[in-house]
């Protein structure tokens, strides 16, 4: 009885061509994969960016072949990735010869019809690429890690974070509790010291990925263990898409009187950056709007940052509090510098330079004086797979 039930999913799970037209302008093409346990992937055919989601079967008692679907698309060509994924609804039916056609539905609002899915059954479930991640000999340092046990994490109410007046910048006291800011020192402790570098005004962990051999491009690699753990809560969270997962770590420390000069972190990134903060108080700037910074992406070897230049004073600033979480995307990313200055005497005032905006969520005000100490910061990000090397699929035969 189990083995024909059993046969009865495996015969749903599968792998289609799958072409959906969602609107004039936009056709997409590729592989989805459903497994039995109810995960939907979609992997396009060209361009970049995958689909995630989940789907369940609706046919109750029939043998019949009614599903329905949830389907996250991030989806871009190089350097044109969108601010954010497509979150659509699948309605659809299975032919008996294994095709699919479905009704696709926007995931919010009205439930409007957004266009139809056309999917061929393929005979081998491995027919798309997938991404490759390098290992890191470098991470079986780490001790063991673990979150402290919370009770199941609640959906975070972002407006109440929001602060400012940029486009989505959002501030979040208490992130991480003093017992897991405290496990994550004793592994940033624990760091092999051929994982750091020494840069402008900071040490830096980057992780997530490096150099091809080929020198083609870029391959993904693993993240420290506790890394991973971090990223997988930030997408628990909602701080990130699962279509748009976090795969690319800058682990800052900065002494008191250190900083990182302004700059943005550039398109090379999906324009959404999360950053916890540890261990010491900094205050952190956004300078005005250049919508130009888009465009450019040089390196400046003085300050070991993106080469960006700021017009004008800065127009925002927050006190980022240790085991804070500040998330910013969309403009605020592409088109506004950032930094956190260095300061002569490591001690800085709130709201001298630009006025404060998360005062009342960081529990501080303007004209406080703010002492610095060693403070690290994650900075947390989703790399484009523009920059990738062929050898960072498992099947670059078909790039
Ligand atoms: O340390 C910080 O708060 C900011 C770091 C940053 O801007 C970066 O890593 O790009
Ligand atoms: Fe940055």
């Amino acid at each position: 009885m189990n083995c024909v039930l059993l046969a009865a999913v495996a015969a749903r799970a599968g792998s289609w061509t799958a072409r959906a037209t969602l609107d004039a302008d936009t056709v997409v093409d590729g592989v989805m994969r459903a497994s039995a346990s109810g995960q939907l992937e979609f992997v396009p055919r060209s361009g970049y960016g995958r689909g995630v989601g989940e789907w369940v079967d609706r046919s109750g008692e029939d043998e019949g072949q009614l599903f329905e679907g949830k389907l996250q698309l991030f989806l871009y060509e190089a350097r044109e990735a969108p601010d954010a994924p497509t979150e659509l609804l699948l309605l659809g039916v299975r032919s008996p010869s294994g095709e699919l056609h479905c009704c696709v539905f926007a995931a919010e609002g009205e439930k409007l019809q957004r266009g139809m899915l056309v999917g061929l059954l393929l005979a081998s479930p491995h027919s798309s690429r997938s991404l490759k991640l390098r290992q890191v000999r470098a991470h079986a340092a780490f001790p063991p890690f673990e979150f402290d046990e919370h009770p199941p994490l609640p959906p975070l109410s972002w407006e109440e974070h929001r602060v400012g007046k940029l486009e989505s910048v959002f501030y979040i006291p208490e992130f991480l509790t003093p017992r897991e800011e405290k496990a994550i020192d004793e592994q940033i402790r624990a760091s092999p010291p051929e994982l750091w570098r020494q840069m402008a005004g900071r040490r830096v962990q980057e992780c997530g990925s490096c150099m091809a051999p080929s020198g083609a491009g870029l391959l993904l690699e693993e993240l420290p263990p506790w890394m991973q753990r971090v990223c997988e809560r930030l997408i628990l969270l909602g701080v990130f898409p699962p279509s748009m997962p976090p795969n690319s770590v800058a682990l800052n420390e900065y002494a008191a009187t250190e900083g990182i000069a302004a700059h943005a972190d550039g398109p090379v990134y999906a324009p959404r950056v999360a950053v916890i903060s540890l261990f010491s108080p900094a205050v952190f700037r956004f300078y005005g709007s250049q919508p130009e910074l888009e465009e450019r992406i040089e390196w400046d070897p003085e300050t070991d940052t993106p080469a960006h230049r700021v017009e004008g004073p800065p127009v925002e600033s927050l006190l980022l509090r240790p085991r804070s979480l500040l998330l910013f995307c969309g403009t605020a990313f592409r088109e506004h510098c950032h930094e956190v200055a260095a300061v002569p005497d490591g001690s800085e005032v709130l709201g001298d330079a630009a006025p404060l905006v998360n005062g009342h969520l960081a529990g501080a005000c303007e004209g406080e004086r703010i002492v610095r100490s060693r403070r690290v910061s994650l900075t947390v990000r989703h790399l484009l797979e523009f920059l990738l090397a062929p050898e960072a699929y498992t099947d670059s035969a078909s790039r």
